[in-house]
């Protein structure tokens, strides 16, 4: 038995962060995708494959343990790995909502197209695709509310505290204004949202920043809850702007989003340097995308993007990306 299914990854255009807080958000899925296939294995364990990322781990069955066969991760960097993404897949793999629970060897690949702790939610895109692969396997049938749902909780599970941002994009796809009371739904934009992402070197972790970002809440409440007020506000004008077809305004609010924060200190010097690079080419706006801490930034420049592709590609790692109308396949 052979399972397969794919999600894609996410840009944050408007709201990371103030989303964990209630706040509204907008957000469109791209066209780099988890891939993951299960296949039924030779001996007891769960075997699983990233070769984009070395990693080769091992899930034991019984106790849930996560090993890694070659360790080149834990042996470079022994005390802060965590064998950080293969926790997702363990927490997908194992959910009640499947029906069923790994009770013999699997053999599961992942091919990942997504750069990893960029802030274009390949954890998210990696827990979809591996509950959709393992719906499959177990014949289960999953309506796509209960796959993101599932998504949302294995996220909360390893993160800590997580929105369900990233596992709609990821389930539903396109190009979506997200609220905590009504989901995702979808924006018709009057204008094209030509977007290059810009991405550090220096991989961010989403549950620390998100940890972050809640202390200095609490120690600074009465200045930190506004800001996070004011993301929302901004994320609402950006809505407005983006189906009325006002470039100019969109990318100020990114750049005002951008100030915004800065202040909440997920913030570094790399991104700065690509996102102020990025307007001096001729982006309209840029701010970070997804959690910070390093990874990524987005620039939005209508009419300029082979200018903002080139400074940015001679800084660091940068490309062009577009929307994808497809969420999860399986
Ligand atoms: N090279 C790597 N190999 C395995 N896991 C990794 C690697 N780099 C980062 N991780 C883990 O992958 C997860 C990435 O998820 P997250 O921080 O949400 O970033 P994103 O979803 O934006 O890619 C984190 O749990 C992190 O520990
Ligand atoms: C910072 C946050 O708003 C987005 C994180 O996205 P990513 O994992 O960095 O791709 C956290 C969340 O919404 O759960
Ligand atoms: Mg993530």
């Amino acid at each position: 038995m052979t399972a397969r299914a794919s999600a894609p990854g996410k840009a944050i255009l408007f709201g990371e962060h103030s989303v964990v807080y209630g706040k509204p958000a907008i957000a469109v899925a791209v066209d780099k995708r988890a891939n993951v296939t299960i296949r039924e294995g030779n001996d007891d364990s769960i075997h699983v494959k990233i070769p984009e990322l070395d990693v080769y781990g091992v899930i034991d069955i019984e106790t849930g343990l996560i090993s890694l066969e070659n360790d080149i991760l834990g042996q470079e960097n022994p005390d802060t790995f965590d064998a950080g993404i293969l926790k997702f897949i363990k927490s997908a793999l194992f959910r009640t909502e499947l029906g069923s629970s790994p009770d013999h060897g699997m053999d599961i690949t992942v091919d990942l197209e997504i750069p990893i702790g960029a802030g274009l939610g390949s954890s998210a895109a990696i827990t979809v695709a591996t509950l959709a692969a393992a719906a499959r396997y177990y014949h289960h049938d999953l309506s796509l509310e209960t796959l993101a749902l599932t998504a949302h909780q294995v996220e909360l599970e390893v993160q800590g505290a997580a929105s369900p941002l990233d596992t709609t994009v990821s389930t539903h796809g396109g190009f979506l204004y997200f609220t905590h009371e009504s989901g995702g739904v979808k924006i018709k934009p009057a204008l094209e949202m030509p977007l290059v992402v810009g991405y550090t070197s220096q991989p961010g972790n989403t549950g620390l920043l998100v940890q972050q970002v809640r202390k200095l809440c609490n120690d600074h409440p009465t200045i930190i809850k506004p800001i996070i007020g004011l993301m929302g506000n901004v994320t609402n004008h950006a809505r407005e702007s983006i189906t009325h077809g006002e470039e100019e305004r969109v990318g100020e609010l990114m750049n005002i989003n951008q100030g915004l924060l800065d202040a909440l200190g997920v913030n570094t010097d790399e991104l700065s340097r690509l996102i102020y690079h990025a307007r001096s080419a001729g982006a309209l706006g840029s701010k970070l995308t997804g959690a910070g801490g390093g990874g990524s930034m987005i620039a939005y420049c209508p009419g300029k993007t082979r200018e903002v592709l080139e400074e940015l590609q001679s800084i660091d790692n940068a490309f062009l990306v577009g929307m994808s109308r497809k969420g999860v396949t399986w």
